[in-house]
């Protein structure tokens, strides 16, 4: 069943990514001229290593902490040194690193994940805008440990790139907005399900999303780990989702702050 999914995924499944709206669809039409003749092999199976889902079971709420340099609702953030960043997120607390590797609107780039995987110990999340088989295998190659999958971007082929994402030995992270995606995640068998409270189509953030679709999440009977997503600039603010989420992933408050390991510490306190 997995081998059969992941033989039908390498052979195309044909994705209408025109339907995706807003600042995001632009995006991913960017990211779809990037690969569209990108080789969609993915070689052999490998093992999961320095699993990013281990990361996130430790007790209490991890940090995923976000090298973010730019992003299309801030403009330029900060001219982050992508390991010197980690460095200091690891040394603050968090418990695994994202590195957004969209070069044109996130100013990321494959180094910036290659200096990070080498500079530290926790694992590494391939954050950007997947489109293209050849992304998770990039993601592998380069030595992340998980990758981003968005159901507002893959719609139901998200499950298929559950499975080519498993066969090259990455967890994903399966992106959800809404009650229609998440039932979306769920049925495809994610693992870990992040919950967006950044309306990507919009840029509009509202913090009460996440823990709306969490609740959802557990009464339906999920039983893997939950991400709650963007905007949380306080100890404060992730109150809110403590003792419902396994984890929060925040970029652009910490990326942004003049000490990295302190402003993550200080994020921490409960
Ligand atoms: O951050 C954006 O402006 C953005 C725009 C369009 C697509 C994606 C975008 N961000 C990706 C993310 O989800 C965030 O980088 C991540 O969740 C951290 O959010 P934040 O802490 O608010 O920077």
């Amino acid at each position: 069943m997995v081998q059969g999914s992941v033989d039908r995924a390498r052979e195309g499944v044909e994705l209408d990514f025109s339907r995706v709206p807003g600042v995001l669809g632009r995006i991913v039409a960017e990211r779809v001229a990037d690969y569209g003749s990108a080789d969609a092999e993915l070689g052999a199976a490998r093992p999961r290593q320095r699993r990013f889902e281990t990361a996130l079971r430790a007790s209490g709420l991890s940090l995923i902490a976000e090298v973010k340099r730019a992003s299309p609702s801030q403009g330029a953030i900060a001219p982050l040194d992508p390991a010197e960043a980690a460095l200091a997120y690891q040394a603050g607390g968090a418990a695994a690193i994202s590195v957004l590797t969209e070069p044109r609107h996130f100013d990321g780039n494959p180094e910036a994940l290659h200096a990070v995987v080498a500079a530290i110990s926790l694992p590494v999340l391939r954050k950007d805008f997947v489109v293209h088989p050849a992304m998770l295998r990039e993601a592998a190659d380069w030595g992340a440990s998980a990758a981003l999958l968005m159901v507002s971007v893959l719609g139901e082929a998200v499950g298929e790139y559950l499975q080519m994402a498993h066969h090259l030995g990455l967890d994903a992270l399966v992106e959800v907005h809404g009650e229609h995606e998440l039932d979306i995640a769920l049925q495809a068998g994610a693992e870990i399900i992040g919950v967006n409270n950044r309306d990507l189509t919009t840029l509009h953030i509202d913090l009460a999303v996440s823990p709306r679709l969490i609740a959802r999440a557990r009464a339906a009977g999920f039983t893997g780990l939950l991400v709650a997503e963007s905007g949380y600039r306080s100890p404060a603010d992730l109150g809110v989702v403590r003792g419902l989420a396994d984890a929060v992933l925040v970029g652009s408050s910490l990326a942004g702050s003049s000490d990295l390991a302190q402003a993550t510490r200080e994020l921490l306190k409960v």
